[in-house]
């Protein structure tokens, strides 16, 4: 296929028929302009149109105008399979469907990325809507469908796995469905289960995963060779980043040997950590059992003197389940996040602010998310750096370390004895089954995925953007990691409600890391950046 990229707005302009020759070489024009749903295109084009296209003022055909509309599109089977056949969707004559007034997505319905937006705004990022379409590209009799979960657990995985099995089944007729076991190593190392709707009734009332996960094994080689051997057509990819960064792989290679194969991810995170989505599945239940874990902590510390409680949570770079938990709390003192580096000693530190709450109300619990004081601990364990089997560098017990180092602190230096108690409940959290909101979001994310896949679209992951379900570019969501935002509203509110201190030095300046980059604020609010 030719990828070409028109290299003038006006070359652009010029082709908007879709029966104009030049179409298949220029069509994402048609795509950002014209909505035409036979429209495809690549990430390539997409990053085209991020970097050329934002500022411009298209003009369609009937003369509205798009204001730098740009579609970050999902690739198609039919990309490299131009020959494809496809059929009417067989939800048309499902019982299910049939009263729903518009059965199939609108092909022209793309989701913002951006709706905060200003009168002379630029449109911006959009992404394909999730959802049945007229046309499918599978006979549900041609299908073989494989599902398989990877990295770490997280609460709502197996809800994910039965609708999934539960939608192909119900709403395509699909029979043939087999869960590949133990992770992205399973393809090439087990046997696979068979699922159907009975085997997966009731595993969403239990802990992940029925399918069993691992670290590490992603051979995209020997994976699509198993694909390619066992005639699988339709994989399902459950995973957080690395998951997804394999997933992006397996679609990439799948497409080099000319496969009808399609590829959806579907992301797993429990530290929400997955970019554009708006919240990953299993963070709510998350955070309602990390609620457990602090009251336990707040009841042990006020039942004694002096007391401080602290709670470990999960957060490798992201500190949201520790926000979030602290904010539905209230019985949390003080919320320590890797995107906001606190110090210890002198005037506005962690120790003075200790005393004092011990001072005003006998006892404090503070949430540390895993990552947050890395280099503290590391400093004091002189460990070396070791990573899991996916290369995900393996953190040392901040939590464990910080009980410690407050017990000596006010014993050594303040001749004051603490009475301290550690919790950290991740593996309690990770092994509980989804709660309700939960349970119905990834309801969701499995029925975009089977609907997309049946569609034949390819290489996408599905998750809400602004509440609306959409088909993103795998590495859209690979790109980037979603962290708390400094800047946001959102953690001025969590300080403001344990009103714990910013970690702004007695020089009025701290040095953070912003948005992913240093900077340092002085007394006069304004701002020192090294990046
Ligand atoms: N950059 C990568 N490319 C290909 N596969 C990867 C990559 N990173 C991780 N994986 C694979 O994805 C799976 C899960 O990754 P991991 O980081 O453990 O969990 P998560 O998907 O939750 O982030 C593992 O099998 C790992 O080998
Ligand atoms: O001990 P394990 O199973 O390797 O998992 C620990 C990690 O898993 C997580 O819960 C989630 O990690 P993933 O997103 O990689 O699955 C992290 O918060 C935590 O550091
Ligand atoms: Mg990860």
């Amino acid at each position: 296929m030719d990828l070409s990229i028109p290299s003038s707005f006006s070359e652009i302009s010029s082709s908007r028929s879709l029966s104009q020759p030049s179409f298949q070489k220029l069509r994402l024009f048609p795509v950002i302009c014209n909505f035409n749903l036979k429209s495809r295109k690549f990430p390539t084009r997409s990053l085209f149109w991020r970097q050329n296209c934002l500022s411009l003022r298209a003009q369609t055909s009937n003369g509205a105008l798009n204001d730098g509309f740009v579609l970050e599109d999902v690739p198609h089977l039919t990309d490299f399979l131009p020959d494809l056949p496809s059929y009417p969707n067989p939800l048309q004559n499902s019982q299910a469907y049939a009263i729903v007034k518009q059965n199939f997505v609108i092909p022209e319905d793309a989701v913002a990325q951006k709706i905060v937006v200003r009168k002379d705004s630029s449109r911006g990022v959009h992404f394909r809507r999730a959802g049945p379409r007229e046309k499918v590209y599978f006979t549900p009799e041609e299908v073989r469908a494989c599902i398989v979960t990877c990295g770490g657990l997280c609460p709502g995985i197996n809800t994910v796995i039965r609708e999934i099995v539960c939608g192909l089944n119900y709403m395509y007729g699909v029979n043939d469905i087999l869960g590949i076991q133990g992770g992205y190593r399973g393809f090439y190392s087990k046997n696979t289960v068979t699922l159907t709707p009975k085997v997966v009734n009731d595993i969403h009332k239990r802990g992940v995963t029925f399918l069993c996960t691992s670290r590490g094994g992603h051979d995209t080689n020997k994976i699509v060779d198993n694909i390619q051997d066992r005639g699988i057509n339709q994989v399902y990819i459950i995973g957080g980043d690395g998951t997804q960064k394999g997933a992006g792989q397996i679609y990439k290679e799948v497409e080099k040997r000319g496969l009808q194969v399609a590829v959806a991810g579907i992301p797993k995170t429990i530290d929400n950590d997955i970019a554009v989505i708006d919240k990953s599945f299993g963070f709510d239940t998350a955070v309602e059992e990390a609620q457990r874990a602090i009251n336990a902590a707040h009841v042990e510390v006020e039942s004694v003197e002096n007391g401080v409680g602290i709670v470990k949570l999960m957060g490798r770079y992201s500190g949201f389940i520790a926000m979030y938990a602290t904010l539905a709390s209230r019985d949390v003192d003080c919320c320590l996040i890797p995107e906001s580096p606190f110090y210890l000693e002198g005037p506005g530190g962690l120790f003075e602010f200790i005393e004092q709450r011990l001072k005003e109300n006998g006892h404090l619990v503070i949430v540390i998310a895993e990552g947050a004081g890395q280099e503290y601990a590391a400093r004091s364990t002189h460990r070396t750096d070791e990573r899991d089997a996916s290369g995900n560098r393996l953190l040392l017990d901040v939590g464990l370390w910080l009980s410690q180092y407050i017990k000596d602190h006010f014993m050594n230096v303040r001749k004051m004895q603490v009475n301290m108690k550690y919790i950290d409940p991740t593996y309690m959290i990770r092994a509980i089954p989804s709660n309700a909101s939960d349970n119905i979001y990834c309801t969701l994310l499995a029925h975009s995925a089977v609907h997309g896949a049946m569609a034949g679209y390819t290489g996408f992951t599905v998750g809400p953007v602004n509440s609306k379900h959409a088909y993103i570019p795998i590495a859209r969501v690979t790109e980037a990691q979603n962290t708390v935002k400094l800047t946001d509203r959102m953690w001025a509110r969590l300080l403001a409600s344990t009103n714990q201190p910013s970690f702004l030095n007695s020089n009025g300046m701290s040095l953070d890391r912003i948005d992913g980059e240093t900077v340092g604020m002085r007394k006069d609010n304004t701002k020192i950046s090294s990046t």
